[in-house]
């Protein structure tokens, strides 16, 4: 009949369709997946996290979050492929199965539900949240300059119409504060990475600094690790190293925030492509991405799960 009971991660799905493929992948999993919400976004949607765990009380814990910048719909459909590998490789793949009898992953398949909306409704190059702030002549903060990072520093704007406009205060969002509450409450995660596209690199901390993060060269090391693992599969090039040097300055990042919160291995992947289709990645594009990105991924949580 029309609507297959097959979920295909080969389309884009609107927040509504990926929302409804929670419940079934969390009913279809129930002793391996459980859906949890950290809050709401700004218009209200649901802040729903895929908490993946075989037991434990607070285990070592990794964190994934897709499409805090809404246009970057690789992000979420990423996500989407990978919680199923994971689903699929429980059980079967020996290093899949030892990462989840250690440690916990929680993925957060689409961080700002509000802007990811508007793309699929209104326009489809929208990256910021959709608040607004009387006084304010522009709708939106850019989430990815909001958090407690050197805010409101050099690489973030105080001009309300800015894509990188770092809102009113820290943690203005709710869609920011709900992750910084979430994990903080929790206080075991050794892995934060925050996914977006596109340029196809690899950041680690800092972007609010050009000093050294004290664990440079580990994660350095480990980013080579990553990205030749990613490039063995379709041979897609990743540049590596840290934010400021590598893209750009920027101040109020997630994972400068993670990395000085205590969360060593805090990542950003900025995924396919390098500008020929950009934020608009046809899904044709979807599978093979996201098979060459859990590569880059395991090896991220497979030197924590070792270390
Ligand atoms: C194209 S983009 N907007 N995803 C690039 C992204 C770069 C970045 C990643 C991590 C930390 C700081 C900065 C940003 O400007 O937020
Ligand atoms: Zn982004």
């Amino acid at each position: 009949e029309r609507n297959t009971r097959i979920f295909s991660y080969a389309i884009y799905h609107t927040v509504e369709e990926i929302f409804a493929w929670m419940d079934t992948f969390v009913a279809s999993n129930a002793g391996l997946v459980s859906k949890m919400q950290i809050g709401t976004s700004y218009e209200n949607r649901p802040l729903y996290v895929l908490k993946f765990s075989t037991g434990g009380n607070n285990r070592p814990a990794n964190w994934i979050n897709f499409g805090i910048h809404s246009r970057e719909w690789i992000g979420p459909a990423t996500g989407l492929w990978f919680a199923n590998k994971l689903a699929s490789e429980y059980g079967k793949d020996p290093s899949v199965t030892s990462l989840l009898d250690k440690m916990d992953i929680y993925l957060e398949l689409v961080t700002n539900p509000d802007g990811y909306y508007f793309t699929h409704n209104e326009n489809r190059m929208w990256r910021k949240t959709r608040a607004k702030y009387s006084g304010n002549l522009c709708i939106g903060v850019d989430p990815n300059r909001n958090f407690d990072a050197n805010f409101a520093g050099p690489g973030a704007s105080s001009n309300s119409c800015s894509e990188t406009y770092h809102g009113p205060s820290v943690n203005s969002e709710k869609e920011v504060k709900a992750i910084v509450d979430f994990v903080k409450g929790h206080g075991n995660f050794k892995v934060f990475i925050d996914m977006h596209s596109y340029s196809q690199l690899l950041l680690f901390p800092y972007g609010y600094t050009s000093t050294k993060a004290k664990d440079h060269d580990e994660l350095n090391a480990l980013s080579k690790v990553s990205t030749t693992a990613l490039r063995s599969l379709y041979g897609t090039p990743y540049v590596y190293g840290p934010i400021l040097t590598t893209i750009y300055q920027s101040s109020g990042s997630s994972i400068d925030w993670a990395y000085d919160s205590g969360i060593k291995y805090a990542f950003c992947f900025e995924l396919r492509d390098t500008g020929r289709y950009g934020f608009l990645l046809p899904a044709k594009q979807i599978i093979p991405t996201a098979e060459e990105t859990y590569l880059g991924l395991m090896k991220i949580l497979e030197h924590a799960r070792d270390n």
